[in-house]
Protein backbone atom coordinates (compact mmCIF):
# COMPACT_ATOMS: atom_id res chain seq x y z
CA UNK A 1 0.00 0.00 0.00
CA UNK A 2 1.81 3.28 -0.86
CA UNK A 3 1.06 5.13 2.33
CA UNK A 4 3.10 7.57 4.83
CA UNK A 5 3.30 5.47 7.90
CA UNK A 6 3.43 8.05 11.34
CA UNK A 7 4.62 5.25 14.04
CA UNK A 8 3.22 6.54 17.18
CA UNK A 9 5.39 6.40 20.04
CA UNK A 10 5.61 3.44 21.82
CA UNK A 11 7.06 4.83 25.04
CA UNK A 12 3.14 5.47 26.32
CA UNK A 13 1.98 1.85 24.88
CA UNK A 14 0.60 -0.47 27.63
CA UNK A 15 2.42 -3.55 25.48
CA UNK A 16 6.00 -2.63 26.17
CA UNK A 17 7.66 -5.62 24.12
CA UNK A 18 8.25 -5.25 20.49
CA UNK A 19 4.49 -3.77 19.57
CA UNK A 20 4.72 -0.24 17.53
CA UNK A 21 0.71 0.50 17.09
CA UNK A 22 0.82 2.19 13.79
CA UNK A 23 -1.65 4.51 11.55
CA UNK A 24 -1.62 4.48 8.15
CA UNK A 25 -3.93 5.90 4.81
CA UNK A 26 -6.53 4.34 6.31
CA UNK A 27 -6.64 7.25 9.38
CA UNK A 28 -9.63 9.52 7.64
CA UNK A 29 -12.77 8.01 9.70
CA UNK A 30 -15.08 5.63 7.22
CA UNK A 31 -18.35 7.67 8.03
CA UNK A 32 -19.99 4.22 6.62
CA UNK A 33 -20.45 0.91 8.63
CA UNK A 34 -20.71 -2.06 7.25
CA UNK A 35 -22.08 -4.27 9.54
CA UNK A 36 -24.05 -3.77 12.94
CA UNK A 37 -25.19 -5.92 15.80
CA UNK A 38 -27.70 -4.48 17.47
CA UNK A 39 -28.23 -6.62 21.08
CA UNK A 40 -27.13 -9.61 19.98
CA UNK A 41 -27.05 -12.63 22.33
CA UNK A 42 -26.31 -16.04 21.15
CA UNK A 43 -27.15 -19.09 23.00
CA UNK A 44 -25.50 -22.76 22.43
CA UNK A 45 -28.28 -25.00 24.88
CA UNK A 46 -28.82 -22.98 27.98
CA UNK A 47 -25.20 -21.52 28.08
CA UNK A 48 -24.88 -17.89 26.63
CA UNK A 49 -21.77 -17.07 24.58
CA UNK A 50 -22.95 -13.77 23.35
CA UNK A 51 -24.45 -11.20 25.84
CA UNK A 52 -26.09 -8.17 24.81
CA UNK A 53 -23.34 -7.19 22.13
CA UNK A 54 -24.36 -4.12 20.27
CA UNK A 55 -21.42 -2.95 17.59
CA UNK A 56 -20.53 -0.94 14.63
CA UNK A 57 -18.32 -1.96 12.27
CA UNK A 58 -16.61 0.45 9.55
CA UNK A 59 -16.14 -0.52 5.96
CA UNK A 60 -13.20 -0.85 4.57
CA UNK A 61 -11.06 -0.97 8.19
CA UNK A 62 -9.57 -3.75 9.99
CA UNK A 63 -11.59 -4.85 13.17
CA UNK A 64 -9.91 -7.10 15.50
CA UNK A 65 -11.85 -8.84 18.08
CA UNK A 66 -9.65 -9.49 21.09
CA UNK A 67 -10.09 -11.27 24.33
CA UNK A 68 -9.56 -14.54 26.53
CA UNK A 69 -10.41 -18.57 25.06
CA UNK A 70 -14.13 -18.84 25.38
CA UNK A 71 -15.14 -15.35 25.49
CA UNK A 72 -17.12 -15.49 22.25
CA UNK A 73 -14.92 -14.29 20.06
CA UNK A 74 -15.19 -16.91 16.90
CA UNK A 75 -19.00 -17.04 18.20
CA UNK A 76 -19.52 -13.41 16.81
CA UNK A 77 -17.72 -13.67 14.23
CA UNK A 78 -19.87 -16.53 12.86
CA UNK A 79 -23.09 -14.73 13.61
CA UNK A 80 -22.00 -12.12 10.79
CA UNK A 81 -22.38 -14.82 7.99
CA UNK A 82 -24.57 -16.81 9.86
CA UNK A 83 -22.03 -19.68 9.66
CA UNK A 84 -23.63 -20.31 13.35
CA UNK A 85 -26.67 -21.88 11.54
CA UNK A 86 -24.37 -25.13 10.85
CA UNK A 87 -24.48 -25.38 14.61
CA UNK A 88 -28.08 -27.12 15.87
CA UNK A 89 -27.89 -26.23 20.00
CA UNK A 90 -27.09 -22.12 18.72
CA UNK A 91 -29.85 -19.77 18.91
CA UNK A 92 -29.24 -16.38 17.90
CA UNK A 93 -31.56 -12.89 19.30
CA UNK A 94 -31.43 -9.71 17.87
CA UNK A 95 -30.17 -8.04 14.91
CA UNK A 96 -27.16 -8.30 12.51
CA UNK A 97 -26.91 -5.79 9.90
CA UNK A 98 -25.82 -5.58 6.60
CA UNK A 99 -26.56 -3.95 3.72
CA UNK A 100 -29.53 -2.16 5.22
CA UNK A 101 -30.71 -5.66 6.30
CA UNK A 102 -30.97 -8.09 9.00
CA UNK A 103 -29.11 -11.20 7.98
CA UNK A 104 -31.10 -13.34 10.45
CA UNK A 105 -34.42 -12.18 8.36
CA UNK A 106 -36.63 -15.16 6.65
CA UNK A 107 -36.09 -14.13 3.92
CA UNK A 108 -32.30 -13.81 3.12
CA UNK A 109 -30.74 -16.83 1.87
CA UNK A 110 -27.29 -17.92 3.63
CA UNK A 111 -25.42 -18.86 0.74
CA UNK A 112 -26.14 -15.77 -1.02
CA UNK A 113 -24.85 -13.83 2.53
CA UNK A 114 -21.33 -15.91 2.32
CA UNK A 115 -20.78 -14.50 -1.24
CA UNK A 116 -20.98 -11.28 0.18
CA UNK A 117 -18.87 -12.13 3.77
CA UNK A 118 -16.34 -14.72 2.64
CA UNK A 119 -14.37 -16.19 5.63
CA UNK A 120 -10.87 -17.35 6.09
CA UNK A 121 -10.14 -20.08 8.81
CA UNK A 122 -7.66 -20.79 11.35
CA UNK A 123 -6.48 -23.99 9.40
CA UNK A 124 -5.66 -23.49 5.84
CA UNK A 125 -8.47 -25.69 4.16
CA UNK A 126 -8.02 -25.73 0.38
CA UNK A 127 -10.28 -28.69 -1.65
CA UNK A 128 -8.21 -31.30 -2.84
CA UNK A 129 -8.45 -29.38 -6.27
CA UNK A 130 -5.98 -27.62 -8.63
CA UNK A 131 -5.21 -24.26 -8.00
CA UNK A 132 -7.55 -22.76 -10.69
CA UNK A 133 -10.14 -24.65 -9.37
CA UNK A 134 -9.98 -23.93 -5.81
CA UNK A 135 -10.20 -20.33 -6.77
CA UNK A 136 -12.99 -20.89 -9.34
CA UNK A 137 -15.03 -22.85 -6.52
CA UNK A 138 -17.18 -20.10 -5.54
CA UNK A 139 -17.74 -18.65 -9.37
CA UNK A 140 -19.09 -22.18 -10.18
CA UNK A 141 -21.65 -22.54 -7.29
CA UNK A 142 -23.00 -18.36 -8.00
CA UNK A 143 -23.39 -19.51 -11.38
CA UNK A 144 -20.68 -16.53 -12.79
CA UNK A 145 -20.67 -16.08 -16.50
CA UNK A 146 -17.92 -13.86 -16.72
CA UNK A 147 -14.50 -14.50 -17.92
CA UNK A 148 -13.35 -17.03 -14.81
CA UNK A 149 -9.45 -17.20 -15.69
CA UNK A 150 -9.66 -13.30 -15.32
CA UNK A 151 -11.68 -13.48 -12.20
CA UNK A 152 -8.81 -16.35 -10.69
CA UNK A 153 -5.97 -14.61 -12.60
CA UNK A 154 -7.07 -10.86 -10.32
CA UNK A 155 -8.13 -12.88 -6.66
CA UNK A 156 -4.99 -14.53 -6.83
CA UNK A 157 -3.23 -11.23 -7.60
CA UNK A 158 -5.44 -9.91 -4.75
CA UNK A 159 -4.54 -12.18 -2.76
CA UNK A 160 -0.73 -11.98 -3.20
CA UNK A 161 0.05 -15.13 -4.24
CA UNK A 162 -0.04 -15.05 -8.61
CA UNK A 163 3.85 -14.57 -8.81
CA UNK A 164 4.00 -17.82 -7.04
CA UNK A 165 1.73 -20.15 -8.89
CA UNK A 166 0.80 -18.30 -12.25
CA UNK A 167 2.65 -21.46 -13.79
CA UNK A 168 1.03 -24.27 -11.80
CA UNK A 169 -2.21 -23.64 -11.67
CA UNK A 170 -3.25 -27.37 -12.86
CA UNK A 171 -1.32 -28.37 -9.35
CA UNK A 172 -3.23 -28.92 -6.59
CA UNK A 173 -3.71 -26.43 -3.62
CA UNK A 174 -2.67 -29.43 -1.45
CA UNK A 175 0.85 -29.31 -2.81
CA UNK A 176 1.47 -25.41 -1.84
CA UNK A 177 2.79 -24.56 2.06
CA UNK A 178 1.03 -23.41 4.95
CA UNK A 179 0.87 -19.92 3.72
CA UNK A 180 0.54 -20.58 0.53
CA UNK A 181 -2.26 -22.36 1.03
CA UNK A 182 -3.58 -19.60 3.71
CA UNK A 183 -3.07 -17.54 0.69
CA UNK A 184 -5.59 -19.51 -1.76
CA UNK A 185 -7.85 -19.30 0.68
CA UNK A 186 -7.85 -15.70 0.68
CA UNK A 187 -8.48 -15.70 -2.98
CA UNK A 188 -11.25 -18.08 -3.31
CA UNK A 189 -12.68 -15.99 -0.42
CA UNK A 190 -12.27 -12.83 -2.60
CA UNK A 191 -13.24 -14.26 -5.97
CA UNK A 192 -17.12 -14.16 -5.74
CA UNK A 193 -16.49 -10.29 -4.62
CA UNK A 194 -17.11 -10.16 -1.14
CA UNK A 195 -17.73 -7.07 0.80
CA UNK A 196 -16.75 -8.34 4.05
CA UNK A 197 -13.60 -10.73 4.85
CA UNK A 198 -14.13 -12.90 8.02
CA UNK A 199 -10.63 -13.87 9.57
CA UNK A 200 -10.86 -16.52 12.29
CA UNK A 201 -6.80 -16.70 13.48
CA UNK A 202 -5.77 -17.20 10.29
CA UNK A 203 -2.06 -17.23 11.24
CA UNK A 204 -1.88 -19.17 14.13
CA UNK A 205 -1.14 -22.27 12.55
CA UNK A 206 1.61 -20.31 10.15
CA UNK A 207 5.70 -20.00 10.77
CA UNK A 208 6.33 -16.09 11.61
CA UNK A 209 7.47 -15.34 7.91
CA UNK A 210 4.06 -17.04 6.15
CA UNK A 211 2.00 -15.02 8.84
CA UNK A 212 3.98 -11.28 8.57
CA UNK A 213 3.06 -11.60 5.15
CA UNK A 214 -0.68 -12.17 5.49
CA UNK A 215 -0.83 -9.39 7.91
CA UNK A 216 0.74 -7.74 5.05
CA UNK A 217 -2.25 -8.76 2.73
CA UNK A 218 -4.69 -7.82 5.16
CA UNK A 219 -3.50 -4.38 5.22
CA UNK A 220 -3.86 -4.35 1.24
CA UNK A 221 -7.22 -6.23 1.34
CA UNK A 222 -8.69 -3.68 3.06
CA UNK A 223 -8.02 -1.09 0.52
CA UNK A 224 -11.13 -2.71 -0.97
CA UNK A 225 -12.77 -4.96 1.58
CA UNK A 226 -14.27 -4.55 5.14
CA UNK A 227 -11.64 -6.99 7.66
CA UNK A 228 -12.95 -8.36 10.66
CA UNK A 229 -10.25 -10.76 12.13
CA UNK A 230 -10.15 -12.92 15.11
CA UNK A 231 -7.04 -12.71 16.84
CA UNK A 232 -5.04 -13.76 19.69
CA UNK A 233 -1.91 -12.17 19.39
CA UNK A 234 -2.56 -8.73 20.70
CA UNK A 235 0.70 -7.69 18.71
CA UNK A 236 -0.83 -8.71 15.65
CA UNK A 237 -3.87 -6.89 16.40
CA UNK A 238 -1.92 -3.26 17.27
CA UNK A 239 -0.18 -3.85 14.07
CA UNK A 240 -2.62 -4.32 11.54
CA UNK A 241 -6.26 -3.16 12.93
CA UNK A 242 -7.90 0.39 12.81
CA UNK A 243 -10.22 -0.65 15.15
CA UNK A 244 -10.14 -3.23 18.28
CA UNK A 245 -12.83 -4.65 19.73
CA UNK A 246 -11.99 -6.34 23.42
CA UNK A 247 -14.94 -9.23 24.76
CA UNK A 248 -14.06 -10.51 28.15
CA UNK A 249 -15.60 -13.74 29.74
CA UNK A 250 -19.14 -14.49 29.47
CA UNK A 251 -19.31 -12.75 25.79
CA UNK A 252 -19.53 -9.32 26.95
CA UNK A 253 -18.01 -6.55 24.88
CA UNK A 254 -16.31 -4.47 27.58
CA UNK A 255 -14.75 -2.19 24.75
CA UNK A 256 -14.36 -0.70 21.21
CA UNK A 257 -12.08 1.67 20.00
CA UNK A 258 -9.60 2.84 17.67
CA UNK A 259 -6.72 0.48 17.92
CA UNK A 260 -4.41 3.10 19.54
CA UNK A 261 -6.65 3.87 21.80
CA UNK A 262 -7.06 0.29 23.48
CA UNK A 263 -3.67 -0.25 23.49
CA UNK A 264 -2.05 2.95 24.42
CA UNK A 265 -5.45 4.31 27.01
CA UNK A 266 -8.11 1.90 27.28
CA UNK A 267 -10.95 3.04 29.78
CA UNK A 268 -11.34 -0.20 31.37
CA UNK A 269 -9.50 -1.18 34.04
CA UNK A 270 -10.46 -4.96 32.73
CA UNK A 271 -8.54 -4.13 29.35
CA UNK A 272 -5.62 -2.78 30.99
CA UNK A 273 -5.34 -5.99 32.70
CA UNK A 274 -6.32 -8.23 29.95
CA UNK A 275 -3.85 -6.20 27.26
CA UNK A 276 -1.05 -5.90 30.14
CA UNK A 277 -1.10 -9.75 30.54
CA UNK A 278 -2.35 -9.47 33.89
CA UNK A 279 -4.58 -12.72 32.91
CA UNK A 280 -5.96 -14.62 30.16
N1 LIG B 1 -20.41 -25.66 18.80
C1 LIG B 1 -20.53 -25.31 20.09
N2 LIG B 1 -21.36 -25.99 20.90
C2 LIG B 1 -21.51 -25.66 22.20
N3 LIG B 1 -20.83 -24.65 22.81
C3 LIG B 1 -19.99 -23.94 22.05
C4 LIG B 1 -19.79 -24.22 20.66
N4 LIG B 1 -18.89 -23.35 20.16
C5 LIG B 1 -18.54 -22.56 21.19
N5 LIG B 1 -19.18 -22.90 22.32
C6 LIG B 1 -19.06 -22.26 23.65
O1 LIG B 1 -19.31 -20.87 23.50
C7 LIG B 1 -18.40 -20.11 24.26
C8 LIG B 1 -17.65 -19.15 23.34
O2 LIG B 1 -16.84 -19.93 22.44
P1 LIG B 1 -16.04 -19.25 21.24
O3 LIG B 1 -15.36 -20.36 20.50
O4 LIG B 1 -16.93 -18.36 20.50
O5 LIG B 1 -14.97 -18.37 22.05
P2 LIG B 1 -13.60 -17.75 21.54
O6 LIG B 1 -13.45 -16.47 22.28
O7 LIG B 1 -13.57 -17.70 20.07
O8 LIG B 1 -12.57 -18.83 22.08
P3 LIG B 1 -11.11 -19.22 21.54
O9 LIG B 1 -10.32 -17.95 21.60
O10 LIG B 1 -10.64 -20.24 22.52
O11 LIG B 1 -11.28 -19.74 20.14
C9 LIG B 1 -17.49 -21.10 24.98
O12 LIG B 1 -17.98 -21.32 26.27
C10 LIG B 1 -17.62 -22.36 24.14
O13 LIG B 1 -17.45 -23.50 24.92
Amino acid sequence: MSNTETKTEPSDSLITTDVETESNDRTAPSHRTAVAARDLNVYYGDEQAIDDVSIEIPEKRVTALIGPSGCGKSTFLRCINRMNDMIEVCRVEGDVEFGGKNVYDADVDPVALRRKIGMVFQKPNPFPKSIRDNVAYGLKIQGFDGDVDARVEESLKSAALWDEVKDQLDSSGLDLSGGQQQRLCIARAIAPDPEVILMDEPTSALDPVAASKIEDLIDDLAEEYTVIIVTHNMQQAARISDRTAVFLTGGRLVEYDDTTKIFEDPEEQRVEDYITGKFG
